[in-house]
């Protein structure tokens, strides 16, 4: 399955030093036992987590069904990056990025070390995180599960076998002993699952937890760090681009709709989740999609159903015993179903992942509460306000202890992997949509009509309705009416949404005074949240905050 167009052999974005490199190449794995598999077959791949994995089968569509066992959903909590001299004073210490010391760090490695040399079988994948050549990150993922080493094949760029062969050193290794608790007696341990990374070695430890995903957000993780410091900025968003070459990009938080509305049948696909904006333009950091499988149908979301097949690994799904049917419906096990898949399983996606500098530039949030207008047209002011905010919610199974929308500021839309102050990611991409002239949309993906519990989440259609009049114009030149309190333009029509649904005023189904308690207790929730950034922001960001 190796890539068809040319690639350059890539100058690494770390410099390597010697000292450096043998300490990451002395990494305590034994790469020379007999029994391990370097980017190996899919089919090979199949057939060792069918035969050493319970709980796999093959699905009536092919792909491969795992389990992730008890963690289904990343565990933000667990989450640690070590504290040392050569980024110490970039990190956003804090609310996500919690320290732990480098001795702490060496216990976990050895952990995951001492696991993983004694297991009977050890997979390694070596691939790109990044399309262009000038920023990618050699990337190795040793584990132990076979669905572990094929999800990375999936979710990173697979290498020809001339770069395979060339591969060198890695720039990054991922050690996944998941399966393996962290001691919860070592010190900066609180629970028996760990995700640490450690920037001068140049490693990252998993421990305690099987969810696939902490795998790919960690490369996210790491570049969030690597890309800001070398100029060029990280993105949790996806990104199409349209027939003349219009690229737009969907900032959103897990389960908002980044993968969903990116997958767009008159658009070809660059990504569905990390990207990185450069002075040429933008490009995907990985080689597949991730997408969520709750409620799939192949009317509603043709492309994903149709991706799921040999060599998609499908997590933590329910299938009929005869039939090996997946009922998508089914929640039993997680609401946070997934599927990964390699990205040219979409019929239009773009290869290379590289697409030109953004047009469009669409922040996605879920509101529970039911009061932000499904479209708004953003000013840049209100355009870093909202991305600074990163006003959305929580859904459902994506991260541990999470089990209904859950109302959060999540800023950047990805609070969870950034790595430096929001400030630094916002400056960047204010300068960055002033040179490009982009405009800015915030799209509510979530409630209408009342909040979760009450009215309805905004059906798929209108979303995608809106997004077409984005790019054929039509919200351009609309007739707009200003929404009180947020000051948030609203279109007055849209083709193929009902005009009550466009203002959250007339969708509402409660009581008018229900409706503005709802809308106030929001707008204090903006200006509450907001007070902590609010001297580092220019005035007129502050301002475009909402008025009670
Ligand atoms: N109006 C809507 N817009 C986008 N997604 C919606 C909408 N209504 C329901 N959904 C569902 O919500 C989920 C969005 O998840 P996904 O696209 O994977 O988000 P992300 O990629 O941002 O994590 C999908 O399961 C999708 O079917
Ligand atoms: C994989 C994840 O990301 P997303 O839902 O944004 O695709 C995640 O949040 O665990
Ligand atoms: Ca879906
Ligand atoms: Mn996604």
């Amino acid at each position: 399955m190796a890539p068809s167009y040319p690639r350059s052999p890539a100058g690494s974005i770390y410099k390597h030093d010697a000292e450096l490199d043998a300490s990451v190449g002395k990494d305590g794995i034994d790469y020379t036992r007999v029994d391990l598999l370097r980017n190996t077959s899919v089919a090979k791949l199949y057939e060792d987590a069918l035969r050493y994995e319970p709980g796999t089968s093959i699905s009536s569509a092919g792909a491969l069904v795992t389990s992730s066992g008890k963690k289904t959903g990343r565990s933000p909590r667990d989450k640690r990056i070590v504290d040392e001299e050569t980024t110490t004073d970039d990190i956003w210490w804090g609310p996500v990025n919690t320290k732990l010391s480098e001795h702490a760090f060496l216990i976990n490695h050895e952990r995951a070390v001492d696991y993983l040399n004694t297991r009977e079988r050890l997979y390694v994948f070596d691939g790109f995180a990044g399309w262009d050549p000038k920023y990618r990150l050699k990337i190795r993922v040793v584990c132990a599960r076979a669905y572990h080493s094929l999800f990375m094949h999936n979710m990173l760029i697979r290498p020809t076998e001339e770069e395979l062969k060339n591969f060198g050193e890695p720039d990054f290794t991922i050690l996944n002993a998941g399966a393996f608790p962290a001691n919860r007696y070592t010190t900066g341990m609180t629970s028996n699952t760990s995700v640490s990374i450690n920037f001068k070695r140049r490693q990252m430890v998993i421990l305690g937890t099987e969810y696939a995903g902490e795998m790919k957000k960690g490369v996210f993780t790491i570049m969030h760090y690597l890309m800001p410091k070398a100029g060029v900025l990280s993105l949790h968003s996806s990104a199409n681009q349209g027939l003349d070459g219009d690229t737009s990009l969907f900032f959103g938080l897990s389960g908002t709709g980044k993968t969903t509305l990116s997958a767009d049948p008159a658009r070809a696909l660059i990504g569905d989740d990390e990207h990185v904006w450069t002075d040429t333009g933008v490009f995907n950091i990985e080689g597949g999609c991730y997408a969520k499988c709750i409620d799939l149908s192949a009317e509603k979301e043709p492309e994903i159903f149709g991706a799921i097949r040999f060599g998609s690994v499908l997590e933590n799904v329910v299938f009929d015993e005869d039939t090996r049917i997946v009922d998508y419906t089914d929640k039993s096990l997680t609401e946070n179903t997934r599927c990964a898949y390699p990205i040219e399983y979409i019929p239009n996606a773009l290869l290379p992942c590289i697409g030109a500098h953004p047009k469009n530039i669409i922040m996605l949030t879920c509101d529970a509460l039911g009061v932000l207008p499904p479209v708004s047209k953003l000013t840049s002011s209100q355009a870093m306000y909202h991305f600074i905010s990163g006003y959305t919610s929580k859904m459902a199974g994506t991260e541990d202890g999470v089990f209904e929308p859950e109302a959060t500021f999540s800023a950047c839309f990805g609070q969870p992997f950034l790595v430096l102050h929001p400030t630094q990611y916002a400056t960047m991409l204010a300068q960055k949509m002033h040179e490009h002239k982009a405009d800015a949309w915030l799209i509510n993906t979530g409630w209408n009509g009342g909040a979760y519990g009450k009215g309805k989440r905004i059906a798929l259609k209108y979303s995608r309705a809106i997004i077409d009049a984005i790019h054929s114009g039509e919200l351009k030149s609309a007739e707009y009416e200003t929404y009180p309190i947020f000051g948030l333009e609203i279109p007055k029509a849209v083709k193929g949404v009902p005009a009550e649904v466009l203002n959250p005023a007339t969708a509402w189904q409660g009581t008018q005074c229900e409706f503005q308690t709802t809308v106030t207790k929001l707008a204090n929730l903006f200006n509450q949240n907001f007070g902590k950034y609010q001297d580092q922001a220019t005035e007129d960001v502050v301002a475009a905050g909402p008025k009670l």
